[in-house]
C-alpha cells in the first residue's frame, strides 16, 4: 500500500534556527498517528510542511504521492485543525460550517449539525463572540466532519474543558471506526489521547526520535512494586526510568520489555508488575541527555 505521506531528510532551518532537522517517516493509510514532544521540537513546523503552507529548506516530501505546493489535487485531501485559527469578523458558527461545506469534498453536514448539538454550540453567534472553548470545538467539528484523508489536529482542543474534551475523543473514535482515515494528532495531553494512538512519532529538538508502533512501545517499559530488595534485583542491568520509594515498598519504572521471562522474574521476587504509559515514556526520552541513545535501546 502507498503511504499517504513520505518524507525524506526534511529540513527546516531559520537563520540560524534548525526548526527540523534530517527527518525522514511515513505515514500510512488508516492510521491515528500521535505527533508528540515538548514544546518547540518542531511538531507544528513539520505539519505546515506537509500541509504546504511553508516551504522545506532541504529534503523530499510527498503526499498522496504529489509533492503538494500548489496542489489542489492534495491539499483537497488535507485538513488542519490547528486552535488558533482565525475566522472572517462576520463569519457565525452556521456561516463557518457552510463555507466549510464548500471546501471539503467529504463533508458531512448532517453530522456537523449533529456534532454542534452534541457540543452545545449556538449556531447564530457570531465567531469574534464566541468563548475560547467554543472556538475550539468549531474547530474539532471541522476536523471531523470534513472526513478529509488525511487530517491533522494541531492542539486544537487545548481550550476544551475535561469533558468536552473526553466527547470529542469519544466521537474521534467512533467516526474513525465508521470511516477510517489517516488522522495526526499532535498534544501535550498524552495520557488522554494514549489510547487512540496507534502509532507515536516523537520529535526533539527539530529531530525524529522515536518512530513506532504505540504498543511496541508501550511494551518497552514495566512498573515494577514491591519489598525494596525485590525491587532492586529485579532493576539490576536494567535502565531506570522512575523511582519511588514508600516505607519499606519500592516502586520503580524500568525499560525492560514486558512479556513471560519478566513476568516470571516478578511472580519470583513477589513483585507486581503493571504497564507504564506512554506520557512516561515520552517524558523520559525527551528528557534523556541522549536522544540517539534513547532510540537504540527502544
Ligand atoms: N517563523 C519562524 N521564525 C523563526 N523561528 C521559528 C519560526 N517558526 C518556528 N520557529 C522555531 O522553530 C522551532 C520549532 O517550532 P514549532 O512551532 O514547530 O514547535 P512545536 O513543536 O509545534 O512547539 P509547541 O508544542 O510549543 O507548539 C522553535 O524553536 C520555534 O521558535
Amino acid at each position: 500500500m502507498n503511504p499517504v505521506v513520505e518524507v525524506r531528510h526534511l529540513t527546516k532551518t531559520y537563520g540560524k534556527i534548525d526548526a527540523v532537522k534530517d527527518v525522514s517517516f511515513k505515514l500510512e493509510e488508516g492510521k491515528i498517528y500521535g505527533l508528540l514532544g515538548r514544546n518547540g521540537a518542531g511538531k507544528t513546523t513539520i505539519m505546515h510542511m506537509l500541509t504546504a503552507q511553508l516551504f522545506a529548506t532541504s529534503g523530499e516530501l510527498k503526499v498522496f504521492g504529489q509533492a503538494p505546493y500548489e496542489n489542489e489535487e492534495v491539499l483537497r485531501r488535507l485538513c488542519f485543525i490547528k486552535e488558533s485559527q482565525r475566522y472572517p469578523d462576520i463569519f457565525r458558527i452556521v456561516d463557518v460550517l457552510e463555507s466549510a461545506a464548500s471546501f471539503f469534498p467529504n463533508w458531512d453536514r448532517a453530522y456537523a449539525y449533529a456534532l454542534v448539538e452534541d457540543f452545545r454550540l449556538p449556531l447564530d453567534r457570531w465567531m469574534k463572540k464566541l468563548s475560547r472553548g467554543m472556538l475550539s470545538a468549531v474547530g474539532v467539528i471541522i476536523g471531523l466532519a470534513s472526513r478529509a484523508p488525511l487530517t491533522f489536529f494541531d492542539e486544537p482542543y487545548l481550550g476544551l474543558d475535561a469533558v468536552t474534551r473526553a466527547l470529542f475523543y469519544d466521537r474521534l473514535r467512533e467516526d474513525y471506526t465508521e470511516h477510517p482515515r489517516t488522522i495526526v494528532l499532535s498534544t501535550h495531553l498524552i495520557d488522554e489521547v494514549s489510547p487512540l494512538l496507534e502509532h507515536v512519532l516523537v520529535i526533539r529538538d527539530g529531530r525524529l526520535i522515536v518512530d513506532e508502533d504505540a504498543d511496541n512501545l508501550r511494551g518497552r517499559a514495566v512498573t515494577v512494586m514491591g519489598p525494596a530488595a525485590g525491587v532492586e534485583a529485579f532493576a539490576t542491568g536494567k535502565e531506570v526510568m522512575d523511582r519511588q520509594a514508600f516505607g519499606g515498598m519500592l516502586t520503580m519504572t524500568v525499560m525492560a520489555p514486558g512479556g513471560e521471562a519478566v513476568r516470571r522474574q516478578a511472580k519470583e521476587l513477589g513483585l507486581e508488575l503493571s504497564p507504564v504509559s506512554l506520557q512516561q515514556l515520552i517524558v523520559r526520552l525527551t528528557e534523556s541527555p541522549t536522544p540517539a541513545k534513547a532510540v537504540k535501546t527502544l
